[in-house]
């Protein structure tokens, strides 16, 4: 397992471009502002550039004891209580999750509930599995810049399949999406 104590600094480099998607997503700069953002932008990409790495030795997604896991793609889960069968936690989808008055992206959900699901259903030694499918229902909007609920648990294991459900629950209790992730495990040199 990869260390987060000594990757701190990568870490921090990973909330420093989630607060920038945020910020980016919600500014209307003037174009100066903009260029000179873009000119900082390309400047982090020239400084990491020689150090691109394969996929067994990156980072993003692989320091699994940081919240959101030092990956900035997926919404981060700030976890309060979690064993192998379940998780409970709080979510707050920043602007760069933002679809339209005030609501979360309808893309952004499942993007969640994949990486939250996913992960719950390879805990506990089941060892690595796949989506199959991933059922999302939206019963009310989600709001972006609120501190939500989230709940997900091991439903049941059948053979290969793994049924793992979740919701998500506004400040004022309402139930806003339920999730149902069937995720297989892969058989040995299956990809
Ligand atoms: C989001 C950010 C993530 C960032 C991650 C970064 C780093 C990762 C670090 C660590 C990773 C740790 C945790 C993982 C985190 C997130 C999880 C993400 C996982 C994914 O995001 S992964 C990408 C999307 N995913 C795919 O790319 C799958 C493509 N696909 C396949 O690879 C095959 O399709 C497979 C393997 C699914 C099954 O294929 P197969 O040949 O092994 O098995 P088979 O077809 O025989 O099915 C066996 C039994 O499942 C039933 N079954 C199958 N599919 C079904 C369906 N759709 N509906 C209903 N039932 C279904 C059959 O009916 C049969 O049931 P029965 O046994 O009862 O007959």
């Amino acid at each position: 397992m990869k260390s987060a104590a000594e990757h701190r600094e990568f870490v921090d480099l990973v909330e420093a471009l989630r607060a920038a998607q945020d910020t980016i997503t919600g500014a209307s700069p003037p174009e100066d502002v903009a260029r000179k953002a873009r000119e900082g932008l390309e400047e982090v990409t020239r400084l990491l550039a020689p150090f691109t790495v394969s996929e067994a030795e990156q980072l993003a997604g692989y320091l699994i004891t940081e919240p959101g896991h030092a990956q900035a793609l997926a919404p981060v889960l700030h976890v309060d209580e979690s064993s192998t069968e379940h998780v409970r936690g709080r979510l707050v989808l920043g602007r760069y999750y933002l679809g339209g008055n005030g609501a979360a992206h309808g893309g952004s959900i499942p993007l969640f509930f994949d990486d939250v699901l996913g992960r719950l259903a390879n805990d506990g030694g089941r060892g690595t599995s796949r989506t199959a499918y991933l059922h999302v229902n939206y019963r009310k909007i989600t709001p972006v810049g609120q501190e939500l609920r989230v709940e997900a648990h091991v439903d049941r294991v059948e053979g290969r399949k793994r049924f793992v459900v979740g919701t998500i629950h506004d400040p004022e209790g309402d139930l806003t999406v339920d999730a149902e992730g069937l995720f297989v495990a892969l058989r040995p040199g299956q990809p």
